[in-house]
C-alpha cells in the first residue's frame, strides 16, 4: 500500500496544515524549528553502551555527525528570546552510507500524549495571534488535556539558554537498546554540555538580539570546539515508554556513553537534510510512544512541502 494513503499520513498532513494556520506559511522552510544552522562534529563512543546495544555508532569507533541547532518556532522571524525551547538534532554517519538521528530539545517533556491531542491542541493554537500561545487558548487546552499541564507549567518557568553550548537537550521519548544476546533495556537520552548550564533572567532576556544564539555560537566556535556528553537514563520496569508527557524519576541510573565535539559551522544546511527521529540502526528500537511514530509521518509531510518550496 502506498504510504501516502495510510490514515497516519492524512492526520500528519492535517497537523501540518494546523501548524501553518497557527504560525504562517514559510515556503521552503521546516514547519517547526524553522530557523537553525548546521555544524560538523565528531562523536566518540566510550564503549560503555556496548553492554546494552550493538548499535554501530555506540561501540568504539568515532563517527562524523551533522548537528542542527534551532529555534523551536515555526515562524523564522520569531526571535530567539520569544520561544524558550531550543532544538539540537544530530545525524550520525554510520558504515555503508547509513545514518541514524537523535532529535532533542531543551525541555524534557511534551504537551501531547497522542497524535489526536497534538492535532486538537494545534487547532486551538491556530486561534492564537501570530502563532504565539495566548492565555485563553492555553487555559482551554489545560482544562481539556490535563496531561499537558506539566509541559505548560514548565514552559512558563523555563529560562532562555545563554548559549546553544550551555543547555541540556532531552530525547523526551524512550528507545530500546538491544544487546548481542537480545536483551532489551529502555533508555532516554540526554546531552550534557561541557561548558555547564547558563540561563538568562527575564530582564536579561528582554535585551537580547533577534538571533543572539547564532551570534554567540559563531563567537564561541572561533575560540575552539564545543562539546557535549551523551548520557542515557536507564528505565526501570514500570517507567512509561509510551508517554512523552511524563519524565522518569530523577534517581534512575545515568551512564555517559560518548562525547560529541562540534568544530565548525557549515556554510549552509544541506537542503535535503532530514532528521526523522525514528531512523535507528541495528541494536536500537523505537518505543511504543505514539507521538514518536507520528513524528515520522509529520516530518515527512513537512520535508515534502519544503523541498517542493511550498
Ligand atoms: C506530534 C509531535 C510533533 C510534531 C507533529 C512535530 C513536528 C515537527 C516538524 C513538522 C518539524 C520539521 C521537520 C522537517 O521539515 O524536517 C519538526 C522539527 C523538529 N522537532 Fe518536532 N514535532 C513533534 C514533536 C517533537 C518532539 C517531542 C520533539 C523533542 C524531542 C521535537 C523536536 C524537534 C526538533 C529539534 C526539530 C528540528 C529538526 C531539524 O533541525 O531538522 N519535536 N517537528
Amino acid at each position: 500500500m502506498d504510504s501516502e494513503k495510510l490514515p497516519e499520513f492524512h492526520r500528519a498532513d492535517e497537523s501540518i496544515d494546523h501548524i501553518e494556520e497557527a504560525a504562517g506559511k514559510f515556503p521552503g522552510l521546516r514547519r517547526a524549528h524553522a530557523r537553525g544552522n548546521c555544524y560538523e562534529g565528531i562523536f566518540k563512543p566510550n564503549g560503555r553502551a556496548a553492554l546494552f546495544t550493538d548499535a554501530p555508532h555506540l561501540q568504539s569507533e568515532e563517527v562524523s555527525v551533522i548537528v542542527r541547532f534551532s529555534n523551536s518556532s515555526s515562524n523564522p522571524n520569531h526571535s530567539d528570546g520569544l520561544t524558550p525551547p531550543k532544538g539540537m538534532a544530530v545525524q550520525f554517519a554510520l558504515p555503508n552510507n547509513q545514518i541514524t538521528n537523535l532529535v532533542c530539545t531543551t525541555i524534557p517533556l511534551f504537551f501531547a500524549r497522542t497524535p489526536e491531542t497534538f492535532i486538537e491542541v494545534t487547532k486551538l493554537m491556530s486561534t492564537a495571534k501570530k502563532g504565539l500561545p495566548d492565555i485563553k487558548a492555553l487555559q482551554k487546552i489545560a482544562a481539556k488535556f490535563p496531561e499537558s499541564k506539566a509541559f505548560f507549567k514548565m514552559i512558563k518557568e523555563i529560562r532562555l539558554p545563554a548559549s546553544y553550548a550551555m543547555a541540556q537537550y532531552f530525547s523526551i521519548h524512550a528507545f530500546y537498546f538491544i544487546n548481542e544476546n537480545g536483551k532489551r533495556q529502555a533508555v532516554k537520552y540526554l546531552w550534557e554540555p561541557d561548558a555547564g548550564l547558563s540561563m538568562y533572567t527575564k530582564k536579561e532576556a528582554a535585551k537580547l538580539l533577534h538571533n543572539y544564539l547564532d551570534e554567540e555560537l559563531d563567537q564561541r566556535l572561533s575560540n575552539g570546539p564545543i562539546g557535549f556528553n551523551l548520557n542515557i537514563q536507564l528505565g526501570k520496569e514500570n517507567d512509561p515508554t509510551d508517554d512523552p508527557t511524563v519524565v522518569w524519576p530523577g534517581d534512575r541510573q545515568q551512564i555517559t556513553i560518548g562525547h560529541l565535539a562540534i568544530h565548525r559551522k557549515m556554510d549552509k544546511c544541506p537542503e535535503d537534510l532530514f532528521f526523522d527521529p525514528t531512523v535507528v540502526p541495528r541494536g536500537i528500537e523505537c518505543s511504543e510512544d505514539p507521538i514518536l511514530h507520528f513524528r515520522h509521518h509529520a516530518y515527512a509531510v513537512s520535508y515534502d512541502r519544503r523541498l517542493k518550496n511550498k
